[in-house]
């Protein structure tokens, strides 16, 4: 993450997409207005912070390599530039007997570090792309720990108060290649998040137009639209979908509103990028009315678990949803 000369990018290295973006307001950190959108659960890119300047200043990859410990890392492994997340335990299995039939679109290794750098290293165009994805924990070594108590916990704890937020979960580290994808997903954690440097954003209200996949697969919480090759006929309120876009320069940390969609990706021809994130659980939740839409995304879950609990077969839950709300609710 080391931005010692400003990244200067062009439009050639980011991937093209079919929907129009706007831009995510982008204001100074020491903005009041910065608390206004956290209370609404809009995004902001929030610049010019100390949050992670530790990182910023001296992450490099040979720095993360000598001092990230020589503990094993979780690397994810894609045959092609997308790393969509899944579920492990949602996956059928001789120990998960109601699993999902399912067979995950990347490989999860474990790597020592030098390994996984060497990777990165001698990775030639059309070979198998690898992610780093680790939680900051006691097993990296004591100069980056030190780096990790020299972020700006007062302000993010500041804002973490502010908004009642729950308590921080984790900290993930990511190390990717130029060009890989994290697709679009929504995660339940408020996030403070020093991105890759774009990142595509959907409101919670875009549900129906990204057509997440049950709660029950293992690509809960993932969209189950293709990006590059949306398919128009089993998703077609695709087209309508609305998003906004960042691209974060050096220093910046953009606030990912807990529910809120995101498809991150790093630049093509843009070399490694090393993130990290903060994840907060989300803070205890009184229903106001009018509800609000993550509010609405959280009860549809929830209606869904039930019903795949007390069902027990999702095939059914389609025709019990349709028997009660066709010609009555609609
Ligand atoms: O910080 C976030 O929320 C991101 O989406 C960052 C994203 C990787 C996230 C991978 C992942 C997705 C779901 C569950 C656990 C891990 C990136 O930076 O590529
Ligand atoms: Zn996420």
């Amino acid at each position: 993450m080391a931005n010692s000369e400003k990244k200067q990018w062009d439009s050639s290295q980011l991937r093209k997409y079919d929907f129009s973006l706007e831009q995510i307001p982008r204001l100074h950190y020491k903005d009041p207005k910065i608390d206004e959108l956290i209370k609404q659960n809009l995004p902001v890119l929030i610049t010019d912070s100390n949050i992670v300047k530790p990182a910023i200043e001296k992450w490099t990859l040979e720095y993360l390599e000598r001092n990230l410990g020589s503990a094993g890392h979780t690397v994810y492994v894609s045959r092609n530039h997308k790393f969509k997340f899944y579920d492990d335990k949602k996956i059928l299995n001789k120990n998960n007997p109601k699993g999902v039939e399912f067979s995950p679109p990347t490989k999860r290794a474990e790597m020592k570090v030098f390994e996984f750098m060497k990777r990165l290293r001698e990775w030639k165009r059309g070979e198998k792309r690898v992610y780093l994805q680790q939680i900051l924990n006691s097993t990296v070594g004591p100069a980056i720990v030190e780096d990790y108590m020299n972020f700006d916990w007062r302000y993010v704890g500041e804002k973490k108060n502010k908004h009642n937020w729950g308590e921080l979960t984790s900290n993930l580290l990511f190390i990717g290649m130029e060009g890989n994808v994290t697709p679009c997903h929504y995660d339940e954690q408020q996030n403070f998040f020093r991105p890759n440097p774009r990142c595509i954003l959907f409101a919670p209200d875009q549900f129906e137009n990204l057509y997440p996949h049950p709660v029950h697969h293992p690509h809960d919480r993932q969209s189950m639209v293709d990006f590059d090759r949306p398919d128009y006929t089993k998703f077609p309120k695709f087209k309508n979908v609305k998003g906004y876009e960042t691209i974060v320069e050096p220093g910046d940390v953009l606030y990912i509103p807990i529910y809120w969609w995101h498809h991150v990706e790093s630049l093509m021809r843009g070399g490694p990028t090393i993130t990290v994130n903060f994840w907060y659980k989300a803070g205890p939740t009184s229903l106001e009315y009018p509800l609000r839409d993550h509010q609405k995304v959280s009860i549809m879950r929830n209606v869904e678990k039930m019903l795949l609990e007390v069902l027990q077969d999702p095939k059914e839950v389609g025709p019990l949803l349709r028997a009660m709300v066709l010609g009555r609710y609609n």
